[in-house]
């Protein structure tokens, strides 16, 4: 169950259940499997097995509901925010270790009126979660595992430019195939910086790193670092190998929190449970280093060399020892496919951006995503006459400062709408007329050349220059321009 983040307060409240047999869309429910702050999860599976697309495609699926109505226009604007991410993260980031997403649709159930109009996630069926797991005691090899699939899991969004930002055992899932699947991806925050994105002032209070419970709550929202889901790793190494016991202490989350801001002013050491094996502790430590300074030393990536080079020293678990140095080089492999795994699983329709908004479909065919050129001088806005004082220029190398020598001749307009395929997030910086500065650019074709005879024929738009933002995959590091 999510709860408030420091300095928020929401809480959906729905309890209506739909019955067994209701259609979604392609699909039918036949139980509920769970519920959190925002949602319920219902099992389901596809309404004709030889249905439009039914193929070798997944038929037992999980649903995940999330209603939009009676709630007020800034829950309402939350909930279509936390599904817009969710897609985004399955479009954009798809990965072997991240829950794979289907499909997404609108509910239309009139005889409920608490769930008409609810936005709904067809996933992949997991066979439970983490959290199912602990209780019974974890095998130090299973443990490895699963850790090493968490790891997994967050090496990739990392790359891709996202904080899961809400780790924890019940989101992390068990597949059919025994792996790892994060899922969740509700309070995700995307790296808009490269070192940082924002979020809601949200998250499971007993994952939050220690800076979170002080951390300024700005216009974006509050700053969310990938150290954050480090610190949250470090507590699921520890209840993997702790039956799944606290680290903190404390009969409530609050309290926890206070025992860890003791922990992080130096008041308090950790205090593991005396199961955990010496290397888990010593990766669990690192982990939860009190400090993002200090915890950023160690990425998923690092960690995951860590587990798979104790592996194969014989450290380990023998039986697993092939398994996850394989999982190791496949994580790596996975590293440079980021983006273009997800824009060769899925197509995305895109959002509604407006309050309350509903999720269009994914696994539709699209034409090329746009972006439309914005021109901060408001004298150009409405000039239609191509005038070269209000033109703009695309840059050749976004790696390089956004000067006169670095554009392509051929110039842009307010209002020009050009094909962008993906996009950077960590070009050179570009600081618009307001002063904002921005790292982003969207890899564009240029107006007027054709595809099909000159396919390189791309140029760069700063981010700032548009009011766009597609859901594209990201680019590869550009070549620097000759
Ligand atoms: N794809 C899935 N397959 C099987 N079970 C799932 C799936 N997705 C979610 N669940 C189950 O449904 C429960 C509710 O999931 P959901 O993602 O809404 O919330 P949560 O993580 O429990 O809570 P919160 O919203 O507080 O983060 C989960 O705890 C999980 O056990």
């Amino acid at each position: 169950m999510r709860v408030q983040g420091p300095g928020a307060s929401w809480d959906s409240g729905h309890t209506e259940l739909l019955p067994p047999g209701h259609r979604v869309g392609d699909w039918v429910v036949t139980e509920p499997i769970g519920a959190g702050g925002w949602a319920t999860v219902y099992a389901g599976r596809r309404a004709a097995a030889d249905g439009p697309g039914a193929g070798a495609e997944l038929h037992e699926v999980a649903l995940k509901i999330m209603p939009t109505s009676g709630l007020a226009p800034r829950q309402a604007r939350a909930v279509s925010e936390a599904a817009r991410r969710e897609v985004e993260i399955g479009v954009r980031a798809g990965h072997p270790r991240l829950v794979r997403l289907l499909d997404s649709t609108v509910l239309s159930a009139p005889d409920h009126p608490e769930l008409d109009g609810a936005i709904v996630l067809v996933m992949e069926r997991a066979r439970g979660s983490l959290r199912d797991l602990l209780g019974a005691g974890i095998a130090e090899a299973d443990g490895a595992r699963l850790i090493a699939g968490i790891c997994e899991g967050l090496a990739h969004l990392h790359r891709c430019g996202w904080v899961h930002a809400d780790l924890k055992p019940e989101n992390v899932l068990i597949g059919e195939d025994g792996a790892v699947r994060l899922s969740d991806f509700g309070l995700a925050a995307e790296l808009t910086t490269g070192t940082h994105g924002h979020g809601p002032p949200m998250g499971t209070l007993d994952y939050l790193p220690p800076e979170r419970w002080r951390a300024p709550l700005g216009e974006l929202g509050v700053e969310i670092r990938p150290s954050a889901d480090i610190w949250a790793l470090g507590l699921v190494i520890h209840e993997v190998f702790a039956s799944g016991a606290p680290l903190f202490p404390g009969a409530t989350p609050v309290a926890r929190g206070a025992a860890v801001q003791e922990y992080a002013a130096g008041r308090a050491p950790l205090r593991m449970a005396g199961g955990v094996p010496e290397f888990w502790r010593a990766l669990a430590t690192d982990c939860l280093a009190p400090t993002h300074a200090a915890r950023a030393a160690h990425t998923a990536e690092s960690l995951l060399e860590r587990i798979a080079a104790r592996q194969a020293d014989g450290g380990g678990p023998r039986s697993r020892t092939g398994r996850l140095r394989r999982t190791a080089r496949t994580a790596l492999l996975a590293l440079a496919a980021c983006g273009a795994v997800g824009s060769a699983i899925w197509s995305y329709a895109g959002l509604p951006a407006g309050e309350g908004g509903s999720a269009a479909r994914v696994g539709t065919a699209q034409p090329p995503l746009q972006v439309r050129v914005f021109n901060a001088e408001h004298a150009c806005q409405d000039r239609t006459d191509r005038a070269p004082q209000c033109s703009l220029g695309l840059a050749v190398d976004p790696m390089r400062p956004y000067v006169a020598g670095n554009v392509v001749p051929t110039r842009v307009w307010h209002a020009d709408v050009l094909d962008a395929d993906c996009q950077l997030l960590r070009g050179e910086v570009v600081i618009d007329e307001s002063d904002t500065r921005s790292t982003h650019w969207f890899r564009v074709r240029l107006p007027g050349a054709d595809p099909a005879a000159a396919p390189d024929a791309v140029a760069w738009l700063p981010a700032v220059r548009t009011k766009d933002r597609p859901p594209l995959p990201r680019c590869p590091a550009p070549a620097p321009a000759r």
